[in-house]
């Protein structure tokens, strides 16, 4: 400290000796470091004031906090879906039939666990669902572009705002996957990691969890570099690591460094703030960290799920641009670790929000009011394909 405030009072009476330079231009740099922090944080604080006079806390009951998400998916529609329609973008996917109550599709799934996945919801709700058709994309990538391409009812887990997908709750609720060394047949079950993470949630105090930003996962997109770039530099600050996925090919895959040892949910939790970034599309990591009772920083706000517009920034976890570099980054880590009691609330909020509107039921309530809202757009009555097989539970 005092050795500090003497360079302090070197540098400003410019009288700096040849000895002191470097000295002195780190604390030149510090203390215009600290002014931009300022700054920087009177912004967020700012962020937060504004986030919280316009926060308006959604309907808990009947999944009705995603509600908005079916309308305007299905806005685009509302002139109704025709035949040739539907015609027009069954490439695209899996064409699924439901004729009085029973689930039909194409024999052929591009992703056979992706479709169990997805299988699994529709069944349970097929008593309630009239007849309809309706075409799902299993792939990672959403279909209907608004400005290029066919056009037509195509539901996809994930989307931007470029495209018309519909979005429906991706397969890994259930099974489907990603498979990784540590889940080798898939993430799934989200009903299991809910209460396993929200009981380990509550085992670790949040004064005890270890003070860094924290990311484990593989190099599906670019996005993530800064992080992991920032954690090999200041160690102390982040530990985000690369792992290896399956199109691993040499360290090039894991941005020049060996691949790390991947880490189980669970783990997460003992880290006070957890990234999630995009990967291909949407990543499936945000609900799980979210569990945490961790703070969430959720980096780029353009690659959706179903239920992703029901969370707020500053009030359900920390916003960060897509394009943030690393000292952006680190600015943002800084403040919350100055901020700790804003930390803690948001981090809280972010866990309610889960742990309320994200149930099974929910998830299932989503899919019923989808379907339904869809079938009423329907402007035929589907005659069931030659060649579709039943599914069954
Ligand atoms: O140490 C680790 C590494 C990964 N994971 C989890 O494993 C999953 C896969 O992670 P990662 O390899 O980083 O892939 P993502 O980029 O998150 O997901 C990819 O895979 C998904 C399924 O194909 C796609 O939907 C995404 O768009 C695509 O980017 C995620 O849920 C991670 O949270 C862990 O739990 N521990």
């Amino acid at each position: 400290m005092e050795a500090n405030y003497l360079l302090v009072v070197i540098c400003n009476d410019q009288s700096c000796i040849a000895d002191n330079k470097s000295d002195c231009n780190k604390v030149e740099r510090e203390n215009k470091y600290s002014r931009e922090s300022n700054e920087k944080f009177k912004e967020y604080f700012d962020n937060i004031k504004k986030a919280k006079e316009s926060y308006q806390p959604c309907d808990k009951t009947k999944c009705r906090c995603h509600s908005n998400v079916i309308q305007d998916d299905l806005k685009r529609f509302k002139d109704g879906i025709t035949k040739e329609l539907v015609g027009n973008i069954k490439t695209k996917g899996t064409k699924y039939q439901i004729i009085n109550h029973k689930l039909y599709r194409d024999p052929e799934c591009m992703f056979p666990a992706r479709c169990s996945g997805i299988e699994h919801f529709i069944l349970e709700i097929l008593p309630d669902l009239p007849n309809m058709e309706f075409i799902v994309n299993t792939r990672d990538w959403p279909q209907i572009h608004k400005q290029y391409g066919a056009f037509g009812p195509v539901f996809s887990f994930s989307k931007s705002n470029d495209y018309y997908d519909i979005m429906y709750p991706a397969w890994a609720f259930w099974e489907g996957g990603p498979a990784i060394e540590l889940y080798p047949k898939g993430i799934g079950r989200w009903d299991i990691h809910r209460k396993q993470l929200s009981k380990i949630a509550d085992e670790i105090p949040w004064e005890e969890k270890i003070e860094k930003a924290f990311f484990r996962g593989s190099r599906t997109s670019p996005e993530r570099d800064p992080l992991v770039l920032l954690s090999r530099e200041e160690p102390d600050l982040a530990d985000a690591q690369y792992t290896k996925n399956q199109a691993w090919k040499t360290d090039a895959d894991t941005l020049h460094a060996v691949p790390a040892s991947e880490i189980s949910f669970a783990e997460h939790c003992k880290y006070k703030y957890l990234f999630n970034f995009r990967g291909v599309a949407a990543s499936f990591r945000f609900k799980h960290i979210l569990l945490c009772k961790s703070l969430v920083f959720h980096v780029g706000n353009e690659w959706l799920e179903f239920f992703y517009p029901a969370l707020k920034p500053w009030i359900h976890y920390i916003p960060v641009d897509a394009k943030a570099t690393k000292s952006e980054i680190r600015e943002l880590v800084e403040f919350v670790k100055n901020n700790d009691a804003i930390a803690r609330e948001i981090a809280e909020n972010g866990y309610q929000m889960i742990w309320d509107n994200l149930k099974m039921k929910d998830v299932s309530c989503y899919w019923k009011k989808l379907l339904k809202q869809y079938a009423k757009l329907l402007k035929y009555e589907p005659v069931m394909d030659e060649n579709v097989i039943e599914i069954k539970k």
